[in-house]
């Protein structure tokens, strides 16, 4: 079933490349000013993702800023706010953590009116979620080497999708390791997609996926390509051998080049609720993440997460989701958020 027990990193196997027809996009010249992705600079489509988060985290947010409406600023305003905090998966620390300051607040500025509370509480939540913020950036290597992890069915292989549909669409030569070795249609899926985008995906028919991992970055370095993303297995943080599995693949990656892999991503499930920051701690424990990604936030009433995370394993949100397109995939910004739940 799984190969972790096989002491070399590579499979005697010759990986089996899809390429597409054409030749990958040549490679940029290596820049010292590494360019962010995905910044939309457009009003109108700013504006269009702005009422798509809203829409997406309307079952978050219609909780909390339901209490603002008419409100009188009292104990039973304080109590209904914890409870929809901790509906909306925020967690008890915090929870706590915005309720005192908030109370603080309304005391040292002498707040009176539910409006003013409000703008309070969205400013005190900025603040607590801007330290995940990070750009995502490109260029700084070559390849640039991503290995995306998480459970199962979290939305992994559809992120790498749209990421490296967009770094293409942005001149960026990608190169996809189908390292989700264990599940074959995950591979078929990955491999279909490739040749339907022209992005060439590396993959193993009985592969180890440290094997294919390593291949994918020798193949990077070799032609020179912007970026290489890995897709891994799906898996739950209590399979300890799955996630000694992930260990090994990351290790192995490392070896194909030194400081690789440079992105350590977990995808989440914004539908998890509690339960993705007991993930974010263990693939962290595990792996040193340096990103999360969090998909699934439309229709989910459990966006409250994020807080959960900014105080109590603040890994950085380089992206949120909120659908299955590619332009439903955005930069995490602490201040759309809060705007899009109180807004
Ligand atoms: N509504 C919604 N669906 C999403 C989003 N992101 C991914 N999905 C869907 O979630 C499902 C699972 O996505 P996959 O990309 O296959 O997940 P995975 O983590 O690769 O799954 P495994 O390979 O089983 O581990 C698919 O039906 C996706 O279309 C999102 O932001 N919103």
């Amino acid at each position: 079933m799984f190969s972790f027990f096989k002491k070399k990193p590579v499979a005697p196997e010759v990986p089996e490349v899809i390429a597409p027809a054409s030749a990958p996009t040549p490679a940029l010249p290596a820049s010292s000013d590494p360019e962010p992705l995905f910044a939309i600079e457009e009003p109108a489509q700013k504006q269009s993702w702005m009422s798509r988060l809203k829409a997406g985290l309307s079952k978050t947010s219609s909780n909390l800023s339901i209490l603002f409406v008419g409100a009188k600023i009292d104990e039973a305003l304080y109590e209904e706010l914890e409870a929809a905090l901790l509906m909306s998966d925020a967690g008890i620390d915090a929870t706590e953590y915005l309720l005192d300051a908030l109370r603080q607040k309304v005391k040292d500025d002498k707040l009176l009116d539910a409006a003013a509370v409000k703008a309070a509480l969205k400013q005190l939540m900025i603040d607590l979620l801007s330290p995940l913020e990070r750009k995502f950036e490109l260029g700084r290597h070559q390849p640039t080497v991503m290995m995306i992890s998480g459970v199962n069915g979290a939305g992994k292989t559809t992120t790498i999708g749209k990421l490296a549909k967009h770094m293409q669409s942005h001149g960026q030569s990608v190169l996809l390791a189908a390292g989700d070795t264990f599940r074959a249609a995950a591979r078929e899926q990955l491999m279909v997609w490739g040749q339907r985008n022209n992005i060439t995906v590396i993959s193993q028919a009985s592969g180890d996926p440290a094997a294919v991992s390593f291949d994918a970055v020798q193949s990077g370095k070799a032609k020179g390509l912007d970026v290489v993303m890995i897709d891994t297995a799906g898996r739950l943080p209590t399979q300890l051998h799955l996630m000694e599995e992930l260990k090994k693949v990351q290790r192995v990656i490392g070896k194909g080049m030194d400081g690789a892999p440079h992105e350590t991503l977990l995808v989440i499930d914004g539908n998890t609720g509690q339960n993705a920051l007991a993930q974010v701690k263990a693939f962290d424990d595990a792996l040193k993440l340096t990103g999360l990604i969090i998909t699934k936030l439309d229709g989910t009433a459990k966006g409250g997460v994020l807080a959960a995370i900014a105080r109590v394993r603040p890994v950085p949100v380089y992206f949120i989701g909120i659908g299955e397109k590619i332009e439903d995939l955005q930069p995490f910004v602490a201040a759309e958020f809060v705007e899009a739940l109180l807004g």
